[in-house]
């Protein structure tokens, strides 16, 4: 059921820029333009006219109360409580490693400079509430901004009917640190968020994914507040030699497809007999599993297998493409990490399948999909912290200084700059 390329043929299906990037559908486009500018100018009463049209009922209050975020905690089982907690705590520790201190680069007596490292005051965490209800993506996308020390993060979720929000996601925020949850969805969460309402203050950066409404209305807001990024579908390459085992690469290959339709799963094998034995894992287990039409569809439609003529072209072609996610299934996995230059997140062995990195081990799930790995990273601590670099010059340092500051400006037809250095120096 998942096609199979030749390298050559991978590239060109792949790989090459032509054939990538995908815009938003007119329809998206239309709806979201008119929602933000409606929300900008119009505050509340554009928001409850969206809300009760795309999710058919406008709740009591946009925010979630205390006794609600109370309630919710007893609606969830305690095992998944646990679970969410004991991931919190994972999550947590890796990210309190990526903290940085304000630092001085240069200090004398004449000359100092350095860079502070200052929190985004408030951010948005976006959180799906239609079809995929991850309360994992709460805790990747708000732990980090709580590291940071973001002093408020607001989520938005839509609620069906202006009903109650899911209440795992509510304890997921609690758990994440949250401070306050709208229910609101879509390109009206995004627009109420950026531009704020009459009850609704303005975010500085708006983070988490959404479906295409939401994605779209991201990309528009950006500008007026930052985003962290625009998420494709997830994608997963695993390269697999002869020593790997088939079933645990097909797990790999359907734990990615049933994502959703447009998800990417590619193999990339020095063994034929490995993909043969691969494929038809794939067949018996997709079989097994509810979301079956979804990981059969992806599979079939954008999935790929390629045989290889080395681990070292495995790597080529991985680089090339530069996927969410990368599995190493090889013989010594651990001495391959090295030849990884574009991948969001790396998975390493055959006892580490992706969804340890989706929901527990400490690394970030939100990570760069469709080749944007080659010049963007995971999402991190350092998505909320801005870096403001400073100066200070002596009279002495400003005297040595002057001539080679002179000279630029001059050269760039700036008088007034090389006089603001002038200006000081005459006596
Ligand atoms: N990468 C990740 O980590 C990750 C995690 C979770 C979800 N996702 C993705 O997020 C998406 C979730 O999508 P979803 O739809 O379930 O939830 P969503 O919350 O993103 O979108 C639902 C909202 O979209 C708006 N909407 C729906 N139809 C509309 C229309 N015709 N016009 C205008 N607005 C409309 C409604 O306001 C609704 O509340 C999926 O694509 C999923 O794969 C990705
Ligand atoms: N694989 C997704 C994108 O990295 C994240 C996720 C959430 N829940 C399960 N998986
Ligand atoms: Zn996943």
């Amino acid at each position: 059921m998942i096609p199979v390329y030749t390298p050559e043929q991978f590239i060109t299906a792949f790989i090459s820029r032509k054939t990538k990037k995908q815009a938003f559908e007119d329809e998206v486009l239309t709806t979201v333009k008119e929602v933000l500018e409606n929300v900008r100018n119009n505050g509340e009463t554009a928001l409850k006219e969206y809300t009760l049209k795309f999710d058919g009922g406008i709740p009591e209050k946009w925010e979630v109360s205390d006794e609600e975020r109370k309630e919710a905690w007893k609606q969830v089982p305690e095992e998944l409580i646990e679970a969410l907690k004991k991931a919190a705590d994972n999550i947590q520790k890796f990210h309190s490693k990526q903290l940085q201190q304000s630092r001085m680069m240069e200090m004398t007596d004449d000359i100092i400079s350095g860079q502070l490292f200052r929190p985004i005051d408030r951010v948005g965490v976006y959180v799906p509430g239609g079809t995929a209800v991850y309360p994992s993506s709460v805790l990747m996308n708000t732990i980090p901004a709580v590291l940071a020390g973001v002093r408020e993060i607001v989520m938005a979720t839509p609620a069906r009917g202006g009903g109650s929000i899911t209440p795992i996601l509510s304890v997921a925020a609690d758990i994440a640190g949250v401070h306050k949850i709208y229910k609101i969805g879509g390109s009206q969460a995004i627009a109420a968020l950026a531009y704020g309402t009459e009850e609704i203050e303005p975010v500085d950066k708006i983070v988490g994914p959404g479906n295409a409404y939401v994605a779209a209305a991201k990309s528009l807001v950006f500008g007026d507040v930052g985003i962290e990024m625009i998420a494709g579908p997830s994608e997963v390459a695993i390269i697999a030699d002869e020593t790997a085992n088939p079933k645990f690469v097909a797990a790999d290959l359907i734990a990615q497809a049933e994502h959703d339709e447009k998800a990417r799963a590619f193999i990339f094998s020095t063994s034929e007999r490995l993909v043969e034995e691969t494929l038809a894992e794939v067949k018996r287990q997709c079989a097994e599993l509810p979301r079956k039409e979804i990981a059969q569809a992806s599979l079939m439609n954008e999935g790929a297998a390629v045989v290889v003529r080395s681990i070292d072209e495995a790597f080529q072609l991985v680089n090339a493409l530069a996927p969410e996610h990368l599995e190493i299934q090889v013989e010594n996995a651990l001495q391959y990490l090295s030849k990884v230059k574009n991948a969001g997140s790396v998975f390493i062995g055959s006892y580490t399948p992706e969804p340890v990195g989706d929901y527990f081990a400490g690394p970030n799930h939100i990570l760069p999909t469709s080749g944007t790995a080659r010049f963007s990273s995971g999402l991190s601590v350092d998505d909320f912290v801005k870096k403001t670099t400073f100066v200070y010059y002596s009279e002495e340092a400003l005297r040595s200084a002057a001539p080679y500051i002179e000279k630029i400006a001059t050269e760039e037809q700036l008088d007034g700059h090389a006089r603001a250095v002038k200006v000081r120096l005459e006596k």
